[in-house]
């Protein structure tokens, strides 16, 4: 059967390119897939991970590359995973594997499509996969892969397309990525206030950062499916009771009984069904009106006037204003610069989800992960000769690896050559994490390495997973100052290589939550069971947020400067 997922026509394609105002502007098409698909899956053994018990301190996540990782999961073991799902595939007469077939087959037919798109979806099988679930009902997840499989794409590849040349921008040094959003994201959440304070946190902090560096700020939520998690520990310990780890709502629930620990595959297609909701709402509000530039500067306006840390801001927010008049002035009607152009991306973790909603292109063959546009690999997943990876080497759209403080130039060079071998501007993105203390060591040699070997890759700061502590009262928690340190860090070295810092992956929300410690507004480590209300990692709060988005602006501005 032929695959298709419906595209925008080119000519809607070449409309939506920058703008004179790049911030903003968003026009887009989707369609419907006409994917019929069978596909069914095997069993895979459970995760190994035997790293540190949930609770304890987090500060070995600001760990280890994935190498050592494969010591902590063993390296045999992942071997053996390879093993074990090829020896399923040889034999298929096993009871719980005879309803879960392998066959990816629904989108190996696309007659045209070149040989790496048509096994998009189904190669990764060959390889050992990490932080998957364990489910205990193959037939029911192989009945919802199948459903996602029929289901419409989420997003057009030709959005994808799109994010693709804004990312190649910002690997030429021409804009600036704001990517950012909860860690987990949860059903309940799912299109609420939340989402809208966290689009509108975004929002803000890309207008401050635009007016900063007059430069584009591509802005891609982490969100409309950022459902799944890698976790440290395959268990939590509480009271002597000792149940799976929350592995994100895509996989279980966050309540401590065995029950909702469970994994159920049902999840997967509450994930799609979640995903596609907040999609919808966040396309709605960034072409809505909700994007409204004036509006979106009244918001920072009311934030420096509130914030403890206000006056440091208000000549920048007096700026943004007198620009806004300035263009006023020339005759620009700034009510029309009232839509944003807004992605969407999360860490592509659950392979059979990801693969379910792998669509191929009639026109050019290629594939996409139709389930969002960027998507990651976590530092956690990304072992050159795993299932992540090989996935993740097929797909077309704009992908983005982490990297923690462990990481080699080798593995550096070896994931250039696995995931950009054309050395394709905007393809490839490197989020580093490698914590606020390590950053100005680690990351020159990284750099120097990739630009020497020719490759254009964006360069990200993820200020969050390197720097997570326990606070004494249990909480995970993230210092701002820290969190801080790392981006200028990470800015600094950009600037002595005479590279381009471009830009930050944060996790944050739009609610005055009491997660991370510090800020404008200094939230204390006594204030964090306030309102902590996390499903996984600490985020920034709404002023914390901008709180960073006005300080990098300044670190940005005094770089260019110097
Ligand atoms: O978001 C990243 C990881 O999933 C998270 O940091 C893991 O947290 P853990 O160390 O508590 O498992
Ligand atoms: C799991 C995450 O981060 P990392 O892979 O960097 O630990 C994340 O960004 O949610
Ligand atoms: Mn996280």
């Amino acid at each position: 059967m032929r695959t298709n997922s419906e595209t925008l026509d080119p000519g809607a394609v070449a409309r939506i390119e920058w703008s004179a105002f790049p911030f903003l502007q968003f026009r887009v098409r989707t369609g419907k897939a006409a994917m019929k698909a069978a596909r069914k899956d095997s069993d895979r053994e459970p995760e190994g991970n035997t790293g540190k018990a949930a609770g304890s301190d987090t500060g070995s996540d600001t760990g280890s590359d994935t190498g050592s990782d494969t010591g902590r999961n063993g390296g045999a073991r992942g071997a053996g995973l390879g093993a074990a799902h090829a020896g399923r595939r040889a034999a298929p007469g096993a009871a719980s594997t005879a309803a879960a077939a392998p066959a990816a087959a629904a989108f190996t037919v696309h007659d045209a499509a070149p040989a790496a798109s048509a096994s998009a979806a189904s190669s990764w099988r060959a390889f050992p996969a990490r932080q998957q679930p364990d489910w205990p009902d193959v037939a029911a997840l192989g009945a919802v892969t199948r459903g996602l499989a029929a289901a419409p794409p989420l997003v057009a590849a030709a959005e994808c397309d799109l994010l693709r040349r804004r990312m190649a921008a910002v690997a030429r040094g021409e804009a600036i990525l704001l990517q950012g959003g909860d860690c987990a994201e949860t059903f309940a959440g799912t299109g609420t206030e939340s989402l809208r304070g966290t689009l509108r946190t975004l929002l803000q902090m890309a207008v401050v950062l635009t007016h900063a560096t007059a430069l584009p700020v591509v802005k891609v939520g982490r969100m409309a499916g950022q459902y799944a998690k890698p976790r440290s520990s395959p268990v939590e310990e509480r009271d002597g009771v000792t149940l799976p780890s929350y592995r994100g709502d895509a996989v279980n629930g966050l309540e401590f009984t065995a029950g909702a620990r469970r994994p159920d595959a049902g999840r997967l297609r509450a994930m799609y069904d979640a995903s596609a909701r907040s999609l919808n709402l966040v396309r709605a509000l960034t072409t809505g009106g909700f994007a409204d530039l004036r509006q979106v500067h009244a918001w920072n306006q009311g934030f420096v006037a509130a914030s403890g840390a206000g006056e440091r801001y208000e000549q920048l927010a007096d700026e943004i204003g007198r620009s806004l008049a300035f263009m006023r002035a020339c005759g620009v009607d700034t009510r029309e610069v009232a839509t944003a152009e807004f992605f969407v991306g999360h860490e592509g973790l659950l392979l059979d989800y990801e693969a379910a909603l792998t669509r191929v292109e009639p026109g050019t063959g290629r594939a996409y992960a139709t389930s969002g546009h960027l998507l990651w690999i976590g530092e956690r997943t990304r072992e050159l000769d795993g299932a992540h990876v090989e996935y993740f080497s097929r797909i077309a759209n704009p992908i983005a690896v982490k990297l923690g403080p462990t990481t080699t130039p080798d593995t550096v060079l070896a994931l250039v050559d696995r995931l950009d071998p054309d050395r394709e501007p905007g393809r490839l993105t490197f989020v580093v994490r490698a914590g606020a203390d390590r950053v100005r060591d680690v990351l020159p040699t990284l750099v120097e390495k990739v630009n020497a070997e020719g490759a254009q890759v964006c360069w990200v700061s993820d200020p969050m997973h390197g720097n997570t502590t326990t606070a004494p009262s249990g909480h995970k928690t993230r210092r701002f100052d820290t969190v801080l340190d790392e981006v200028r860090g990470f800015v600094e070295v950009h600037r002595e290589l005479g590279t381009h810092p471009g830009g930050i992956h944060v996790e944050l929300t739009g609610d005055d939550v009491t997660e991370c410690v510090g800020g404008g507004n200094a939230v204390l480590e006594e204030d964090l069971p306030d309102r902590y209300e996390t499903a996984c990692d600490p985020r920034l709060n709404h002023a914390q947020s901008l709180d960073l988005a006005f300080l990098l602006a300044e670190q940005y501005r005094s770089a260019a400067r110097a």
